[in-house]
């Protein structure tokens, strides 16, 4: 495990320290300003504070592009968004992997921690607050907490003896096992142990578990998540131990420095210390007046359990709001395994953005991957999807526009989009896809969102099919006005899919802006509101037309018709390179 983790991590620095090409997408990593916000609703989501046992990989990624997608969204509609994310710092399994690459605890942490930023970073996710679990800000809001619930009764001393997953950080029911008593979510078995520990009184929160779910069934989605929950809960809560009496890489239990606290007691309360800003007195209720409640708790499904039954019975115990919403997504796979860093059977994130950029990225996990259900990766696969939906679909008709109206009318819209598109359908199938979009992902469908926008897209290159301005304007007189009208109309589908994918692709949202003749500040402040038609008006002039999105070209290989006749084995797999390439034009446009 030790060698995989040394060349997974030197692959991830070494990737992280050479430099990127720059791109437009910098301007979009800035986060909103809260303060403009003052009256505004707030909409307070988090990821999960990720373990650096070990860098990031394309799971960790999944979770933070989802909850970025989320989160732009939420700031489209007008909220003060906090979007927090952050690494979980402590416990065993963190003190084995440090001291595996042979470096101190903290050390290793700063390292990896970093990682994580650097990519986030590279996918343009736009958070507001980065929490780590050894801040010392974190730590005192941890002692103060443990303190309420001691206080309330709930912590006492007791032995503890079962089954333990160092991956996990989580002793195990034997029931819930493989043979040789192996971990179902690592793979490996589970050890003995034996403890003298501080337990928190779980089973205390039975009834009133029992009752949150039930006056509440949306606090876990998706909803067949919900019964997995109630399972659990039904079947009887056992207390859970709070500290670790052989682990000294965490929080020492206040008033008994021989014991560390849980490293799970201890992160799910990052949720609350990333609240607190630097320069404040860090206390609970501080931290808690700046936005506890979270509206929505994004996790992978392996980590239900904590969230949505440890996580509300110690905030009830602590006298604190219960989150909105945890909802719990499902694996990336591999070989239908989950993909995982204890596995090792990673996806490398880094190279994926490299080769591919973040947009490309972060639409081909989230319109391919319906949010809550398990997904797996194939190279081919997503080549396929984002040149199909990216560079045809979206790309190739907004190229095809400005080339045409370069031509014709010198770049410059001839009317306003409102009176172009006087009695045409196509702008209430644009309005009804754009409503699509939006209660999608209101309600976290985010593939049937994209799907929408898409369909967007669908709808724009059919219009432009069936009008084929291009030969209209070749008729001249009235012929070439109906068709310098019907560019104006494909633009503002154009601009109207830039908005809506925006939570998506932002990067690529900007470039459609930018050719459409806004600006980056115009750009960065368009809310949903700009999904309405009529934005582009009379006498806009569109910028130079370039390709919004590179098209991906698989090498040589894939088109030598000799090499797919070899048997399977011996097929050397045709290897991604991105090449730019002019959008193509029909021969009719040309
Ligand atoms: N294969 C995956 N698919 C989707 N999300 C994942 C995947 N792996 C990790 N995540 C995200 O990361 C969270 C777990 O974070 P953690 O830092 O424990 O990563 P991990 O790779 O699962 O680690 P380990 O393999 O050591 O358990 C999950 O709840 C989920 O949000």
């Amino acid at each position: 495990m030790a060698a995989r983790l040394n060349t997974s991590l030197q692959n991830t620095l070494s990737l992280f320290s050479k430099k990127l090409p720059s791109s437009p997408r910098r301007a979009l990593y800035c986060t909103s300003s809260l303060e403009s916000h003052e009256n505004a609703e707030t909409f307070v989501l988090t990821t999960p504070l990720y373990y650096v046992n070990a860098p990031p990989h394309m799971g960790s990624a999944y979770t933070t592009i989802a909850a970025d997608s989320i989160a732009r969204f939420q700031r489209l509609l007008g909220k003060k968004v906090i979007f927090i994310t952050g690494t979980d710092e402590h416990g065993e399994k963190i003190a084995t992997s440090a001291a595996a690459n042979g470096r101190n605890p903290s050390e290793h942490c700063d390292l990896i921690s970093q990682s994580y930023r650097t990519l986030w970073k590279e996918l343009d996710i736009a958070y507001d607050k980065f929490v780590r679990t050894t801040d010392p800000n974190h730590e005192a809001i941890v002692k103060e907490f443990y303190e309420r619930v001691f206080a309330n009764g709930d912590i006492y001393r007791a032995d503890y003896e079962g089954l333990y997953c160092v991956n996990c950080e989580e002793y195990k029911d034997e029931k819930e096992l493989l043979e040789n008593n192996c971990c179902p979510v690592h793979q490996m078995p589970c050890v003995a142990r034996k403890e003298d520990n501080y337990f928190f009184a779980l089973s205390k929160y039975q009834k009133p578990l029992e009752e949150v779910l039930s006056q509440n069934p949306r606090f876990v989605q998706p909803a067949y998540r919900l019964n997995e929950v109630q399972t659990w809960i039904k079947s009887g809560l056992r207390d859970f131990s709070i500290s670790r009496a052989l682990v000294d890489w965490g929080i020492p239990v206040p008033n008994d420095d021989k014991q560390t606290i849980y490293v799970w007691f201890d992160a799910l309360l990052g949720y609350i210390s990333a609240l607190t800003e630097d320069n404040e007195q860090q206390n609970l209720d501080t931290a808690v007046s700046l936005g506890w409640p979270a509206s929505l708790h994004l996790i992978g499904k392996d980590i239900l359990r904590f969230h949505a039954v440890y996580w509300p019975a110690m905030l009830m115990s602590a006298g604190l709001n219960l989150p909105k919403m945890v909802f719990g997504h499902g694996f990336l796979t591999k070989d239908g395994m989950k993909m995982g860093k204890s596995l090792g059977n990673t996806l490398e994130p880094f190279e994926l953005v490299q080769k591919f950029g973040p947009d490309a990225v972060r639409y081909f996990f989230i319109r391919e991957v319906e949010f809550g259900n398990d997904g797996d990766y194939s190279e081919d696969r997503f080549i396929k999807i984002v040149n199909a939906h990216l560079a045809n679909t979206i790309g190739n008709l907004l190229n095809r526009t400005l080339g045409l109206l370069k031509k014709n009318c010198e770049s410059t819209l001839v009317v306003d989009s409102t009176v172009a598109a006087e009695g045409v359908p196509l702008k209430d199938t644009v309005e009804k896809l754009v409503e699509k979009a939006r209660t999608n992902y209101e309600s976290l469908s985010l593939s049937t969102a994209c799907e929408a926008v898409l369909e967007i897209g669908n709808a724009g290159n059919a219009y432009m099919d069936q009008r084929a301005p291009w030969m209209l304007f070749k008729q001249g007189g009235v012929s070439a006005e109906a068709a310098a009208k019907d560019l104006v109309i494909i633009l503002e589908v154009m601009r109207i899919i830039a908005v809506a994918l925006s939570p998506i692709a932002p990067c690529l949202s900007l470039k459609i802006y930018s050719q459409l003749g806004f600006s980056n500040d115009q750009f960065n402040s368009i809310t949903w509101d700009d999904t309405k038609w009529g934005e582009l008006k009379e006498g806009q002039v569109m910028a130079q037309a370039s390709p919004v999105f590179v098209r991906i070209e698989l090498e040589a290989a894939e088109k030598d018709e000799e090499e797919k006749k070899k048997p399977k084995d011996s097929k050397k797999k045709g290897k991604a390179k991105v090449k730019v390439e002019q959008q193509p034009q029909t021969v009719t446009e040309a």
